[in-house]
């Protein structure tokens, strides 16, 4: 008996998450036993920590699953199966990742493990690549294409963001990319189980080698590792299964994390986040406020904010992330420091 296995993919804030949480619900129900691997760029995996603990999850952190971090994901995968005899496996690619590197470790892991690749799900945040296709540059738009490519199954997601025309365009520019995947336009991910359940009609091995060579000669849009430190710069050649291509770091892509003292005042917190500059695409995190009385997550995705209470299934510290393209890091952590300080004041 194979275990299925399913990579989740899509940009920073697409809603991988979102999904990941229904589907291992929808097995959960079924009395099935599904285990995770998840990739975060940056050195804390909150979505990790807002999981239900009886999930068994692997986690690889501070890189990209794509090339860093592959050989760790095959080892994860040995892993889980060995110790958990996991129903199925679902692995959540770093928003960073292109998926066709996931893809290509997880078939080799396939050749010597009872796994079977089942679908390479992409989720698409709607309304952000309608932005950028009008733009018709940058790298976040061409890693929005490899993902789009290289996937088996696509969810249009959040398209309660954008009008009816909006969403007829989008659809006919993911077509365009990729004629073999079925296509589900959601909100909230609301994609049915049998949907993701059904081999992906473009996982044949004709498809996959057809992607791969063309990514051979592409390069890998954003591939390395970053930190809250410094971006990394440096360009490598690397050897992957066999075949050799160009690696170019995240060297646009940074992470700044902050670990709050002390509780700060949510309304001040909030004028922040509203205030991020156009270069943070992505920032999330747990904090305890002066003036609520629980825990709230937080969530900043494409210029949309969201904060709901929670309570974390894990002891975790007080702590925002914040991904983007070349920001000033220590802007944003002056101004959360300054909070800090108006807190002790009050
Ligand atoms: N308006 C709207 N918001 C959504 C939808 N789906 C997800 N979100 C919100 O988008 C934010 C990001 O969702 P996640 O599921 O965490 O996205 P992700 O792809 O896992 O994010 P990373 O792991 O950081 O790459 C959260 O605040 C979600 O509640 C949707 O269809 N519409």
């Amino acid at each position: 008996m194979t275990t299925p296995v399913y990579i989740l993919s899509g940009f920073l804030g697409s809603g991988k998450t979102t999904l990941l949480q229904q589907m291992l619900q929808s097995w959960r129900d079924e009395g099935k036993t599904p285990a995770v691997i998840m990739n975060e760029i940056g050195d804390v995996n909150l979505d990790g920590m807002m999981l239900d603990q009886d999930v068994a999850m692997a986690e690889l952190l501070s890189g990209c699953i794509c090339c860093s971090n592959r050989v760790d994901l095959g080892l994860e995968l040995y892993n889980l199966m060995q110790n958990e005899q996991p129903d199925m496996i679902v692995i959540e690619a770093s928003g960073v990742a292109n998926p066709i590197e996931i893809l290509d470790a997880v078939t080799e892991i396939a050749l010597y493990n009872p796994l079977e690749l089942r679908n390479l799900i992409t989720v698409v945040d709607t309304a952000h690549l309608w932005q950028l296709y009008k733009e018709q540059q940058g790298k976040t738009y061409r890693l929005m294409q490899e993902q789009i490519r290289s996937a088996s199954l696509l969810v249009l997601n959040k398209s309660d963001l954008v009008s009816p025309e909006q969403l007829e365009q989008v659809q006919s520019i993911v077509r365009g990319w990729n004629a073999y995947a079925p296509v589900h336009i959601a909100v909230r991910c609301n994609v049915d189980r049998s949907q993701y359940e059904q081999e992906g009609a473009s996982l044949s091995s004709e498809q996959n080698s057809s992607t791969t060579a063309e990514h051979d000669v592409q390069s890998c849009a954003i591939c390395s590792t970053s930190d809250s430190a410094e971006p990394v710069h440096d360009e490598t050649i690397a050897e992957h299964a066999g075949h050799r291509h160009m690696h170019h770091s995240h060297e646009h892509v940074m992470v700044y994390t902050h670990y709050f003292q002390q509780p700060v005042n949510s309304e001040e917190f909030e004028k922040i986040i509203a205030k991020l500059p156009a270069e943070v695409y992505r920032a999330k995190g747990i904090l305890t406020f002066s003036d609520t009385s629980s825990r709230f997550l937080f969530q900043y995705a494409y210029r949309q904010m969201d904060f709901m209470k929670t309570i974390p299934q894990k002891p975790v510290p007080d702590v925002a992330v914040f991904i983007g393209e070349y920001f000033d890091k220590r802007q944003i952590q002056e101004q959360l420091l300054t909070l800090e300080r108006q807190a002790t004041e009050s």
